[in-house]
């Protein structure tokens, strides 16, 4: 779930690329990329931290070129060390630097292919190097000179044959332009839209519609699942279905938590998609409990904002911003370890007491998934004085892993796998715990569009569009990445810096 953009323009990329990923900051924290060609030279700078603190001016004067791409990186594969920030790079065929979002499931069996078949080399453990290298590999074997916009749909064709899992990627490749391409399922969500300026026509392909609103883009469409659009360094854009079979099963979670609710997704407005979650679990609490006594609808800011704004008013109570968050602590999900979670919650968010006082409060959050957050916000209601605490979630208890890009790899980190919603509620503390019921998520997202007909639930139902999940891989990357495992790794990398792309403190 990182952010990615890629551009083509009329004169420099830099400040545009940037501006575009502190727009996308919310889905990556963790490091930040920027790869520019100017005249057949890249120039890159990549690492660790926020956009604002990775790019610096004396970088951004560097970053010339009409031509880049961009990344901000949350992990789900590979350690959190500056050598996998990305985009990565592979110097043949052409010189391409790559940006992805997502996880491939295969990625182990094709790092042994691009070794032992493809004779290539990988420096590290990132699924996205091999993506890159997947991509590159299928595009040299076509043996051109200079690519045409055929051989890079070719490409693309091939990558979906070889790799398995959620990916969208937006690849430079020097000289000659820019593809943006989703797996054939789009499990993960990308939009391309246009700009005219005086010389021409200019072209972003990014993660989310907000990054192209922010930059005065206007938004063209989704790139379908299992399509590709390539946009030349001239401008020009054309579009195929790269896919043997597509069908749309785009990731829920987005909707819930991961994008920005004035991106509009896969035709989806991801703000209407949240209010209809507030009023689906109105309506269920009214069927549960006609005579409740809610006093007060609270969200726990930011994501659950929306839902608990038209749920409050489908219940006809108040609504009431009793919690305010420090705007300087980042999203506490998307943290790399258990204990710098825990931390965030208590510094990023305080009780208004009066909002609390002998009321019986709602609390409304958009997901419960590890319940770091629930758990410490209603010991905070009871501190302020409340009478009852209840809880809503405007997602269904989240109990299996994901494996497309969202680091949830171990089920028993999740605080409902295994467990009965009434179970969950003793242990987070609350009088009362209702969840939306799936059915009902997947309305509140397809009532936005009537032709997408399936999505990716998988963190909520175990089922595993991609068809080759099997209880050996949940074994296995439980294993290699609980939060025990990523905090001993974290321990251990002390030489991560001295990777191929060392990270300058220059
Ligand atoms: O059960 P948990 O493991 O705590 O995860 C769920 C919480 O994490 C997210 O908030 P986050 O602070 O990341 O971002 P937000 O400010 O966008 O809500 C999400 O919105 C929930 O509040
Ligand atoms: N969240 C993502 O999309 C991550 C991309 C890639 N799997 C990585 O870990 O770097
Ligand atoms: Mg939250």
């Amino acid at each position: 779930m990182c952010g990615i953009v890629g551009i083509v323009a009329k004169s420099n990329v830099n400040q545009d690329l940037y501006d575009a990923l502190t727009v996308l900051q919310h889905r990556g924290q963790d490091a930040a990329g920027i790869v520019t060609c100017d005249n057949g030279r890249l120039n890159q700078r990549k690492g660790n931290g926020l956009a604002k603190d990775v790019f610096h001016t004396r970088h951004m004067q560097r970053l010339t070129g009409n031509i880049g791409v961009g990344h901000v990186r949350y992990p789900t594969a590979g350690s959190s060390s500056p050598a996998l920030a990305q985009p990565f790079y592979v110097n043949s065929p052409y010189g391409i630097s790559l940006a992805h979002n997502g996880n491939l499931t295969n990625a182990e069996e094709l790092s042994k292919e691009i070794f032992q078949t493809d004779l290539r080399h990988l420096n590290t453990d990132s699924d996205s190097e091999v993506l890159l290298n997947i991509f590159a590999h299928e595009l040299q074997k076509l043996g051109k000179l200079a690519p045409s916009a055929e051989d890079v749909f070719t490409a693309v064709s091939g990558v979906h044959a070889r790799c398995r899992g959620g990916y969208g990627a937006i690849a430079m490749v020097a000289n000659y332009g820019i593809v943006g391409f989703r797996d054939p399922n789009g499990i993960r969500p990308m939009v391309f839209g246009s700009r005219e300026s005086e010389a021409g026509t200019e072209y972003m392909i990014a993660s989310e519609s907000v990054a192209l609103d922010g930059l005065g883009f206007k938004l063209l469409r989704d790139i379908a699942p299992g399509e590709a659009v390539y946009i030349d360094m001239d401008g020009n854009l054309e579009s195929r279905q790269c896919a043997a079979e597509a069908k749309a099963s785009p990731c829920i979670f987005e909707h819930v938590y991961f994008a920005r609710p004035d991106s509009i997704m896969d035709g989806v407005s991801v703000y209407k998609s949240r209010l209809r979650q507030g009023e689906k679990l109105a309506a269920k609490v009214l069927a549960l409990r006609p005579d409740h006594d809610i006093d007060v609808v609270v969200p726990i800011p930011d994501s659950s904002r929306i839902a608990g704004q038209s749920m409050a008013h489908k219940l006809g109570v108040k609504f009431r911003e009793g919690l305010v968050k420090n705007r300087y602590i980042g999203r506490t999900f998307i943290m790399p370890g258990q204990s710098q979670r825990k931390k965030s919650v208590k510094q990023k968010l305080n009780t208004i007491g009066l909002e609390f006082k002998d009321k019986n409060v709602m609390l409304v959050d958009d997901s419960i998934v590890r319940g770091t957050t629930c758990r410490q916000i209603i010991e905070m209601a009871r501190d302020a004085g409340a009478a009852k605490v209840y809880f809503a979630s405007a997602a269904p208890p989240v109990r299996y892993p994901n494996v497309y890009g969202i680091d949830m790899p171990a089920a028993d980190e999740l605080i409902a796998h295994g467990r009965s919603e009434q179970e969950v509620c003793d242990l987070i503390g609350a009088d009362w715990l209702v969840y939306q019921d799936l059915d009902d998520l997947v309305a509140s997202s397809a009532e936005g569009n009537q032709e997408i007909t399936q999505f990716d639930c998988s963190v909520f139902n175990g089922e595993y569009i991609t068809g080759d999940i099997d209880d050996q891989y949940l074994d296995r990357i439980a294993a290699a990445r609980n939060d025990k495992s990523k905090s001993l790794q974290a321990e251990t990398e002390d030489g991560a810096g001295i990777a191929l792309h060392n990270d300058d403190a220059s």
